[in-house]
């Protein structure tokens, strides 16, 4: 008789807004336990670019996201493993999550063909013929090590026919319970099942009920911030996070900005990650308290005032408008970790004070704020 390892993830539920679907909790993993809702930052290549482990963690973070895909290209997964797993190699010794590759084969490779086996693609780096697939993608990320991982999914597009989702929604289930046979790890990474089924009530209930009976530590609501208009997606999670135990922890993939951040935590979901915010800083856009700012424009050329005047972070209270618009106009890269740093510390500091709502239960009225302050400027 098999024994019933016990997941190395766990959920505890603290509270619930009064008034909305917001919840707040705890996400325990063997490399900590931390308060949720959280936003997790991004770094693909094993680093959340130009910040150093320290000063994520100075700033708060908890959970970090780092991508098979582009590990198994490049260095290789044996690498990693070799290392001791992706914590020793990037030196960051609290969570990590990792997804399964078949998101970003869809999104970056070119000649992919997905099968019931598996996904072949061309690798753009080298030009070689790869095979992805649920086993394949397990031994990956259990190379890899992280805390959490993600089940080989199919991310259809979402203006697909009823048909090709429901039959994308079934394979992904297949999948899901493959990778569930083929996740060896002695110590039972936090395998998260990934519920599909595009804008469809229907195939998201189907999706859901094959995923929950397959009993996951951790479920991802999939699919989503592919392209959908924001009322779309808020839409879609009216329905779908309902149908997730209560007990365990959900993650909606690759958001996002504040209003849906906030949008999404009404509706229930835990875990957030998004590479906006160093992807903008790139080009000098940040996110602030009055909506995006876009530090090039001339007008904060004499500006010596911070970057956001609500914002307690290390650069708003060290560094100028001005001198943060110079160096990005002269693309120096420490105007580019200045505004990584803010950037990331405004989106972790913005789910510190939506779970002091929630503990108040002014969900709404936290949400009223932030829009009125925001106005319409782009969130
Ligand atoms: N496996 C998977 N990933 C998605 C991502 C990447 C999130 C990610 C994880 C780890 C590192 C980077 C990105 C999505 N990003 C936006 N929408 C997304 C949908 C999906 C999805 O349906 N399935
Ligand atoms: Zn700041």
């Amino acid at each position: 008789m098999e024994e019933h390892m016990e997941p190395a993830i766990k959920y505890r539920l603290i509270k619930k807004d009064k008034h909305t679907g917001a919840r707040m909790g705890e996400l325990i993993t063997p490399h900590g336990t931390f308060p949720t809702p959280m936003f997790m930052p991004v770094g693909t290549q094993a680093t959340v670019k130009s910040i150093a482990p320290d000063e994520l963690d100075a700033m708060g973070a908890g959970v970090i996201l780092a991508n098979t895909y582009h590990l198994w290209l490049q260095p290789g997964e044996q690498i990693v493993e070799e290392a001791g797993g992706l914590h020793k190699f990037m030196n960051w010794d609290k969570g990590i999550l990792t997804d399964s590759g078949g998101f970003q084969v869809f999104s970056l490779a070119k000649h992919r063909d997905i099968k019931e086996e598996g996904v072949t693609f061309r690798d753009p780096v080298s030009g070689s013929k790869m095979f992805l697939s649920p086993e394949k993608a397990m031994q990956i990320e259990n190379a890899l090590g992280p805390d959490i991982m993600m089940s080989f999914d199919e991310c259809p597009p979402y203006f697909e026919t009823y048909d090709y989702i429901k039959k994308s929604v079934e394979r992904t289930s297949r999948w899901a319970q493959r990778g569930l046979e083929a996740h060896q790890n002695p110590d039972w990474q936090g395998l998260f099942g990934i519920v599909q089924g595009a804008g469809f009530k229907k195939l998201r209930q189907q999706s859901a009920r094959d995923l929950v009976s397959m009993d996951f530590p951790g479920y991802s609501v999939g699919g989503l911030s592919v392209g959908e208009s924001k009322e779309e997606m808020n839409r879609v999670l009216e329905f779908t996070t309902p149908l997730l135990p209560e007990n365990k922890p959900r993650y909606l993939m690759g958001v996002g900005t504040a209003d849906s951040l906030i949008d999404g935590v009404m509706r229930g979901i835990d875990m957030f990650d998004c590479v906006l915010p160093t992807r903008i800083a790139r080009n000098g856009t940040c996110m602030t308290s009055h909506g995006r700012l876009v530090i090039k424009n001339a007008q904060y050329a004499h500006d010596f005032g911070p970057l956001d005047d609500e914002c307690d972070c290390y650069v708003c209270r060290n560094y100028s408008r001005a001198y943060i618009r110079h160096l990005i106009h002269v693309n120096e890269t420490f105007g580019i970790r200045l505004t990584s740093y803010h950037n990331l510390y405004f989106l972790i500091h913005l789910m510190q004070d939506l779970r002091q709502a929630i503990a108040d239960d002014e969900v709404l009225e936290f949400r009223e704020m932030v829009f009125e302050k925001y106005g319409f400027n782009q969130l």
